[in-house]
């Protein structure tokens, strides 16, 4: 039995949708002749550990006691009353997560599973990496920082995997690497990443209001945190960014031209994402709303469209053809269409659902099964 220890960082919608796959999925696992051992989970304020890292997981029970006190809003530390567990604080939790990374990491390849929205663990996952272990990314935030983060993280291209980043479950990184490989030339991307983005604009189509959309979005489980960070383009424009570095560009996120949807007035720096959600929003509804009869007054849809030409990115609103492979995209879908030497006249396309804890926890529980060649 080839055993796969992990530690999950983030347990919001999407990390604790993977423990719950991971638990539902272990009698599949075990046919596989695999194992998958959750060593520690960790949230923005503490970290719970099993008692015996070399041998056990926190057990099955445990994990979907840790699922609900976490969907009601209550801290790890609550879970401390159902034993079995050690708990650490921050910043105390993040010299814990490099100590078991040094215990575990060249011993047993110990996967880091970053399923947090956040910039900070661009730092642990370069050093957990450096002491042997693996790393499989739902998070873009470490992989859109520097060129030098990114090169890091991929000095062992092996032991990394971040199918999630790009069209959530969707096998887009997977093909993408494998036309590279085969030495086919990309020359263009064109896509429909952001499943929030997807919906929003179908559903203004059905004459509903943006500001209910985006909050429906939000529920749905479709949106970052911050849904300010869909709306504003600057989620697309990271996985733009994802893709053009795995086609060797070096470049950043200043270097793409990102349309946005809201204000500079209505920033993070300026309002809150509930004063956003509650009070903004209303003020964008009209706008929108003209844009898309406008369009359909042309017998057109407008998308938010990603386009990668070389090393040149854009994204931003596209008025379209209804008819089109992006015009006829409905709710949470992505559609992404590669062009190579290969796939010149036709290209290949890949689509379906694009966001969603379902769907994106899927995504890393099949990186994760992925890397097993490089366990014992
Ligand atoms: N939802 C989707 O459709 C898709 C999401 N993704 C990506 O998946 C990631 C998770 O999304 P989602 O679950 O919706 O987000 P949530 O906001 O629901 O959850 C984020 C989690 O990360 C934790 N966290 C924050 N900072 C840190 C940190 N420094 N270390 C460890 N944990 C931390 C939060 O802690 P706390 O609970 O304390 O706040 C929370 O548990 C995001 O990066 C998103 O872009 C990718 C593809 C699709
Ligand atoms: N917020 C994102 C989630 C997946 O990356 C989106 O809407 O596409």
């Amino acid at each position: 039995m080839k055993n796969i220890p992990l530690i999950l960082m983030g347990c919001g919608g999407v990390g604790r949708q993977l423990l719950q796959h991971i638990v539902s999925c272990r009698s599949l696992h075990f046919t596989q002749g695999l194992c998958l051992r959750v060593v520690g989970v960790g949230d923005s304020k503490s970290l719970v550990v099993t008692e015996d890292l070399l041998h056990e997981g926190l057990n099955d029970g445990f994990l979907l006691e840790l699922c609900r006190v976490k969907s009601v809003g209550e801290s790890l530390l609550k879970l401390l009353d159902f034993g079995k567990c050690q708990a650490f604080v921050h910043p105390e939790s993040q010299g814990k997560i490099l100590e078991i990374a040094f215990q575990l990491g060249k011993k047993t390849g110990l996967v880091f599973v970053d399923c947090s929205a956040s910039s900070d663990t661009v730092a642990v996952l370069k050093q957990a990496i450096d002491m042997g272990c693996c790393a499989v990314m739902a998070n873009k935030k470490p992989l859109t920082s520097t060129m030098e983060d990114f090169k890091k993280l991929f000095i062992y291209p092996r032991r990394i995997r971040h199918e999630s980043t790009v069209g959530a479950g969707l096998p887009v990184i997977a093909s993408l690497n494998r036309i590279i490989s085969s030495g086919d030339p990309v020359h263009q991307i064109i896509g429909s990443l952001s499943g929030t983005l997807g919906y929003v604009m179908s559903e203004v189509e059905d004459g509903k209001p943006l500001s209910q959309v985006v909050r429906d979005a939000k529920s749905l489980g479709y949106t970052e945190p911050d849904p300010r960070d869909d709306l504003g383009g600057m989620d697309v424009a990271r996985k733009a960014l994802i893709l053009a570095r795995i086609l060797g560009h070096q470049i950043n996120l200043d270097s793409i031209q990102i349309e946005s949807l809201y204000p500079k007035e209505m920033g993070p720096g300026v309002m809150t994402v509930e004063d956003f959600l509650n009070r903004g929003l209303l003020l964008l509804d009209k706008d929108i709303q003209d844009r898309v009869e406008k369009a359909a007054s042309n017998g057109n849809v407008l998308r938010y469209v990603c386009v990668i030409m070389g090393s040149r990115c854009e994204v931003g609103i596209q008025e379209l053809p209804k008819n089109s492979p992006l015009g006829r995209l409905r709710g949470s879908d992505n559609v992404l269409e590669i062009y190579t030497r290969c796939y010149s006249k036709q290209p290949l396309v890949i689509q379906g659902a694009g966001a969603g804890n379902d769907t994106t926890a899927a995504g890393v529980l099949a990186d994760i099964v992925d890397i097993q060649d490089l366990f014992p």
